[in-house]
Order: C-alpha cells, then structure tokens, then sequence
C-alpha cells in the first residue's frame, strides 16, 4: 500500500485497568516515512499505548489498523512477520547470548534452516544462515559495534545493549520501528549519538517513539502527540508542540528532561 493513507492508524482506543482509564479514546495516525513521537507527563499513557499497539494489552474499545490490515487479535510474537520491530524499555536481550546471536534472532522468521536445516545439514539452509549472519554484521557494523559481535550481551555497557537491541529491530527490515523510551539511561553523549543513528533511518522506515528527553524528541520527530492522564491533548509539529498552552500546563511542576540532565 503506497497511497497517502498512514501507515499505523489507531482509532479510539480506549483501555482500562481495574477501574482506572488509562487511555481514553485515543487517536493517532503515523504516516508513512515519518517520525512521530508520543509524549507526556509520567503517568500519561504513553507505555500503555505502545503496549496496545504492540498486542501486549488488549483495548476495551477501538481499532488498529497496520499497512491497511487490521492488528485486532495479533499477538506481539507475530508483529515481525507484518513488519512491526519494537524495543522494549527492559531491552529485552537473550542475556547469554552473544551480540551476534541476538541481532541474529531479531530475524529467525526469516531463518529457513529451522530443525530440519539443521538435522540435515542442508546446504540451502546453511547458505541462508550465512546470509542472516551477513546482514546482522553490516547492521551491528552500522550501529557501531561490530567489534562486540562476539562478546556476550549481558556484560556488556547498557548503552550498548542499547544498540544490540536495535541492531535485533532493524535486522528485521521493518516496516515500522517501535522506541520505547530509546534515550532512557544513556548518557549526553550517547542520546546524541542515538539521535544521529534515528536521523539516519529516515527514509528507510517509519518510526513511532515515546520518549521523555524533550530535546531528542524535538530534534527527532516530524509530528508529536501528547498525551495527558490517558488523552490526547495536542498534536502537531515540535514548534507548534512547544508554543501549545495546554502541553505547558500538563507539564507544570514536572522537570522537564533535557539530554545529559
Ligand atoms: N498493568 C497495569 N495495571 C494497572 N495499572 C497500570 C498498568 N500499567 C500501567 N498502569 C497505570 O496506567 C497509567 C499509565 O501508565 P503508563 O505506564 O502507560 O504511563 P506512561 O505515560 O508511560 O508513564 P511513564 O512516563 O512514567 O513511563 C499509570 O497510572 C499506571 O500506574
């Protein structure tokens, strides 16, 4: 589908736990080859809406709609298939696995080998493996850590497992890429690096990322959708974000996070 319609659409979503709203009819709509960033004071609805959009909560009302197909009832283990990569807040990395194995299972969908490759030594699934292999190097060589391909995740720098973990989402080549919260427990320098990485993608895929680091989500994100206690409360490009009155208000009395505060 390449017709003017947005890529990911979600329609008033409503979710709910407990007795509490979480998010209250909520719309968002990311076009295709844009970065959009949703953001909010603590609390707002943010996480919730990523997870609702990735199929780990289930809304009480609304629709989703994916590249015109609708996500009612996929589960996030099929989102790489339609082409939904995410990262997670918790990263989410296989711990003792090597860097190199993790980005590697960031595309076992397209892994051909499986049991039987592997049983038979099959030379068309050793071939594919190797190409898997390939193209997880040129992408670790993208993000900077070729030269940890072999060291295993778990001891390695959060700001590098960082990387791992988008290394493992863009090895999937997906149509859309998922941050949640990407600059969360970087350093000054490595958000800014983050930054320089996500402005290199444009073009090559959508993105939708929640984040709090006001100055990576402006520098970052064509349009923003801010959210207030479950509500969408402004959308628009980051200038228009920064003079809105009601976005100021929501952010009254909370520090607003600058990269390397
Ligand atoms: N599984 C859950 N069960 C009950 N309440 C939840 C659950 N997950 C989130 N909440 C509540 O839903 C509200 C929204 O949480 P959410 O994590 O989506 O906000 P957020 O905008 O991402 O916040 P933050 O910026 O602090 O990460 C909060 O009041 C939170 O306590």
């Amino acid at each position: 589908m390449a017709d003017g319609s947005p890529l990911l659409r979600a329609e008033e979503l409503s979710v709910s736990f407990g007795g509490l709203r979480v998010l209250d009819r909520v719309s968002v709509a990311v076009p295709r080859g844009a970065v959009l960033g949703v953001i909010g004071p603590n609390g707002a609805g943010k996480t919730t809406l990523f997870n609702t959009i990735c199929g780990f909560v289930r809304p009480g009302a609304g629709s989703l709609t994916f590249d015109g197909h609708s996500l009612r009832g996929i589960g996030p283990h099929r989102l790489t298939r339609l082409g939904i990569a995410r990262t997670l807040q918790g990263l989410g990395l296989f711990p003792g696995l090597s860097v190199l194995d993790n980005v590697i299972a960031g595309a076992s969908h397209r892994a051909r080998g499986g049991v039987a490759g592997a049983l038979l030594a099959a030379p068309w699934a050793q071939r594919h493996d190797r190409h898997l292999r390939a193209e997880a190097m040129t992408m670790l060589d993208r993000l900077g850590i070729a030269s940890d391909a072999d060291r295993i995740c778990g001891g390695l720098p959060y700001g590098t497992r960082k990387r791992v973990a988008l290394a493992r989402a863009l090895v999937s080549a997906p149509k859309l890429l998922m941050l949640d919260e990407p600059a969360a427990g970087l350093s000054a320098g490595e958000t800014a690096e983050l930054a320089e990485l996500v402005l290199g993608l444009r073009g090559e895929t959508t993105i939708m990322l929640v984040e709090h680091h006001m100055d990576f989500v402006m520098r970052l994100c064509d349009q923003l959708v801010v959210l207030d206690f479950g509500q969408v409360i402004a959308r628009g490009t980051p200038e228009q974000i920064r003079a809105d009155p009601a976005v100021q208000r929501a952010y009254l009395g909370e520090p607003v996070e600058v990269a390397g505060a």
